[in-house]
């Protein structure tokens, strides 16, 4: 479980973060969404004891990092690119921060299988692809079989196959009950990989919900039939809220069952019942940049 609870930092004049609280729940990956300098970083790294908060406090299973008392155990992070010094191999590298995470040689062995990185294992990571070294840095925050993860932008420089490979990763990461946090600054990049939104924009949390409540905050529905002044009627007594779209009905409000009992009762059969997909990036936009 991860919680901010009223996170403040202040850069001089910058405020960074203002007051920011949300939640990462056990056994949900949860996307931290927010454009370029909305504050996510800064935040992650408050969370990870990186950076002092100006005020707030950031808790990992209800306490402070700097009170865990085996913190590799506890939370496991990719922060940033070039974590590894480039002439070290992948495997000396995730081999000297075993040592630090209390972690043997056979798990280095198993991570390394684990992120597919066995066959490049012992060319030096500086002539790493960004998507290997983003592998390398899952490994890295991984060592210590931590239960809580915290990744600040891991899908950058990923292709298709890594991200099929990362979103598999961190399912089954929380399907044992974990916790994951994860940022991005685009949210087409999260859509498939996460449970929960957190959204963050220019330092204050606009939104904490399901992924499925953001979708279903603007279902709308498109209707057309041989009596649309009739429909529109029913479909306002019952809630709905209506308006013209050309030869079509935009109904918001109603479920495409509720909508189409209610044409049924009223006699008029349904040329049409579409459920519109909502432009899930436009939403985001909307939200981030609130
Ligand atoms: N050490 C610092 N000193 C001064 N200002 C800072 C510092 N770190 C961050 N900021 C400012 O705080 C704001 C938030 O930055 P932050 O890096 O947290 O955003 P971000 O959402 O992670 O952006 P990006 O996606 O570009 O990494 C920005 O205006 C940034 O310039």
């Amino acid at each position: 479980m991860i919680q901010a609870v009223g996170l403040v930092k202040r850069y001089g004049r910058v405020a960074a973060v203002q007051e920011a609280s949300f939640s990462a729940r056990p056994g949900r990956v949860t996307g931290f969404l927010g454009l370029n300098g909305s504050g996510k970083t800064t935040t992650l790294r408050m969370l990870l004891g990186l950076v002092r908060p100006t005020a707030g406090e950031a808790r990992i299973n209800n306490r402070r990092f700097r009170d865990l008392s085996h913190p590799a155990r506890e939370v496991g992070a990719v922060l940033e690119q070039g974590i590894s010094h480039p002439g070290q191999s992948g495997r000396a590298h995730l081999t000297s921060q075993a040592i630090l995470a209390g972690a043997g040689r056979s798990r280095v062995e198993a991570l390394l299988d684990r992120v597919g990185l066995t066959e490049a294992a012992d060319r030096r990571s500086g002539n790493y692809s960004l998507g290997m070294r983003q592998r390398l840095a899952v490994a890295t925050a991984l060592l210590g079989d931590p239960p809580t993860l915290v990744l600040d932008e891991p899908a950058n420089g990923l292709d298709p196959e890594g991200v099929a490979w990362l979103r598999q990763l961190l399912r089954d990461h929380a399907g044992q009950g974990g916790t994951v946090l994860i940022s991005s600054h685009l949210l087409a990049e999260l859509a498939h990989l996460i449970d929960d939104v957190v959204i963050i924009a220019k330092g204050r949390v606009t939104c904490e919900a399901p992924l499925a409540d953001l979708y279903g905050a603007s279902g709308r529905l498109r209707i057309r039939s041989r009596d649309q002044h009739r429909l529109w009627q029913v479909f306002e007594r019952a809630g709905g809220r209506v308006t013209r779209n050309g030869d079509a009905l935009e109904v918001v409000g109603l479920t495409p069952e509720h909508a189409g009992e209610i044409a049924f009762h009223a006699r008029v059969p349904l040329h049409e019942l579409t459920v519109e997909t909502p432009d899930l990036e436009q939403i985001f936009l909307d939200l981030a940049a609130a």
